[in-house]
């Protein structure tokens, strides 16, 4: 897991290096120019293009000017500076490398405020206007300019954050915000970019190394963390010697309706490729024929005998196509199994919010964003929903995987954990059904509830990003089921 720090966080790193390692601050802003650098000549190799770069006249300008002189010394010979100086003051890191860069034939424009803007003539733009220092909404000069570069329609590199887009915090829907083709940002992804309101702002982010100081960043206290490869190779375990399906662990489905009958399918499916030993479907009889021909690895229950199947369950999931004429309190009164709410059982605790002191603790609930407005209230933004998903986790002791392009799953103690795999080739209907799945055959396989959902929304990603690799431009769900398996053996092999 990697700590994802609020932008004054990220200012004490700065600071702590600066003052430990020890090193110069100018010379900080010169790494993480370089290290812009190097990753911008990775991105554009045609070292005749002719490049504008705006910069505001705080340190992210002052990374700005920096690239620029650098940019000139690796043979990117058509450069020109735009500064913009609507504000009174300048950093002091800033000023230097402006004093470095009378040096360089660049050709460097100054703009004060209410001055005119010339037409952008250059093919790409690189924005050092304003970083993580911003602190309030675009306006003014600021907002004018930002508009102009927009207007310009020319792929923009941002160098940190996009000028407008602030680090953390509420993105209000009025925002303005440069827009980005792709955003260079320093040492972490800021907490910001895992919000659906980013996409107004860019459509892609690298994160470069700066040489900050990691012990001391991993060492902070953070809200949000980012799960990485090697975390889930640390959790998921490989088949073992001598085993049988005994091993595995029993998942129970209880899912499906007449006309949703192949939500339950995609769940049980999704439980047998993610490693149940046994899947027991509990839907409408009318679903038997199909679930044969589907899956004939997925056992059969009909509703009326459901009591007997939840006490030989490991782990239980209720909801997929379920329909809301069932009585969850009922089920809610059965002894507590791992247990996984989604869709309309999810519907169904929302107009009976009561039953939430039923769960057993450590539930998983997986809502995607209108069925967490609807569980627990209206939202105008992604950072008050986490907010609340951070509260409410912590209240009823629950985990909440709040879906999304980069998934929030948020654990009984009000940590948050992102998840980074996924891709929009996966926005179609089921993929929710086989998350659910997949959650609940590792709940059936042992891993405690916060490593399971941490597994299941990592594979589930990954499995898509596997088949969107391959060229699949969109993902049905069972495509994504068949991907499981290799998938985790891909995780399990690059362990070795
Ligand atoms: N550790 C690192 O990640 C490093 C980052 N670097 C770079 O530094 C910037 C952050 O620089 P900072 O000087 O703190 O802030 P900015 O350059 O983003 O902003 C400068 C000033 O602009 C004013 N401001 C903010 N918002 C607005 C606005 N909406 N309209 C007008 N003016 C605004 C504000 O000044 P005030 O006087 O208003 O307080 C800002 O202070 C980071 O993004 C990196 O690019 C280092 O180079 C290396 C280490
Ligand atoms: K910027």
């Amino acid at each position: 897991m990697k700590n994802i720090l609020t932008s004054e966080q990220m200012r004490e790193a700065d600071r702590h290096t600066i003052a430990t390692e020890p090193i110069a601050s100018v010379d900080l802003m010169e790494r993480a120019a370089l290290a812009f650098v190097k990753a911008f000549m990775q991105l554009h190799r045609d070292k005749n293009v002719s490049i504008l770069i705006c910069c505001g006249t705080g340190n992210n300008g002052g990374d700005g000017l920096a690239v620029a002189r650098l940019l000139q010394q690796h043979g990117y010979d058509n450069v020109t500076v735009w500064i913009a100086r609507f504000a009174s003051r300048q950093s002091t890191d800033f000023a230097t490398n402006l004093a470095k860069l009378h040096y360089c034939p660049i050709p460097v424009s100054e703009f004060f405020p209410s001055d005119e803007f010339p037409a952008v003539t250059q093919s790409i733009l690189i924005d050092a206007l304003l970083g993580s220092g911003l602190n309030k909404l675009l306006d003014g000069d600021w907002l004018r300019l930002v508009q102009h570069l927009n207007a310009a329609r020319i792929p923009s590199i941002a160098v940190d954050i996009p000028t407008g887009l602030p680090a953390d915090g509420i993105v209000p829907s009025t925002a303005q915000m440069l827009y980005a083709r792709e955003a260079i940002t320093f040492q972490r992804p800021k907490l910001s970019f895992f919000f659906p309101e980013s996409a107004k702002a860019m459509d892609k982010f690298h994160v470069v190394d700066i040489g900050l100081d990691e012990v001391f960043i991993e060492n902070l206290p953070a809200d949000f963390k980012l799960v990485e490869a090697s975390d889930i190779r640390g959790i998921l375990r490989g088949r073992k010697r001598f085993s049988h399906k005994g091993t595995y662990g029993h998942a129970l489905i209880i899912a499906g309706n007449t006309h949703t009958m192949g939500a339950a399918l995609l769940c049980a499916g999704a439980s047998v490729y993610s490693g149940a030993g046994l899947t027991t479907a509990c839907i409408p009889a009318e679903g038997l024929l199909a679930l044969n021909a589907r899956y004939p690895e997925v056992m059969y229950t009909p509703r009326e005998t459901l009591a007997e199947n939840w006490e030989d369950a490991d782990a239980v999931a209720v909801g997929p196509g379920l329909g809301l004429t069932v009585d969850l309190q009922h089920m809610l009164e059965y002894p507590a199994k791992p247990l996984v709410l989604d869709a309309d059982a999810l519907t169904l605790l929302a107009r009976n919010k009561s039953l939430m002191k039923k769960l057993p603790p450590n539930s998983v609930l997986t809502p995607h964003m209108k069925e967490f407005d609807r569980l627990f209230g209206e939202h105008s933004n992604w950072w008050d929903r986490v907010n609340t998903a951070r509260r409410r986790a912590v209240q009823h002791q629950t985990v909440i995987v709040l879906k999304n392009q980069y998934t929030f799953m948020i654990m009984p103690d009000g940590q948050v954990y992102i998840n980074p795999t996924g891709n929009p080739a996966m926005a179609s209907g089921g993929m929710g059904d086989v998350l659910t799945g997949m959650l609940t055959a590792f709940l059936a396989q042992g891993y405690p509830p916060q490593e399971a959902t941490i597994l299941a929304c990592y594979m589930h990603g990954s499995a898509g990003d596997r088949l969107a690799a391959e060229g699949m431009a969109v993902i049905p769900a069972t495509e994504l089921i068949a991907a499981i398996p290799v998938t985790w053996d891909a995780i399990v092999q690059s362990n070795c």
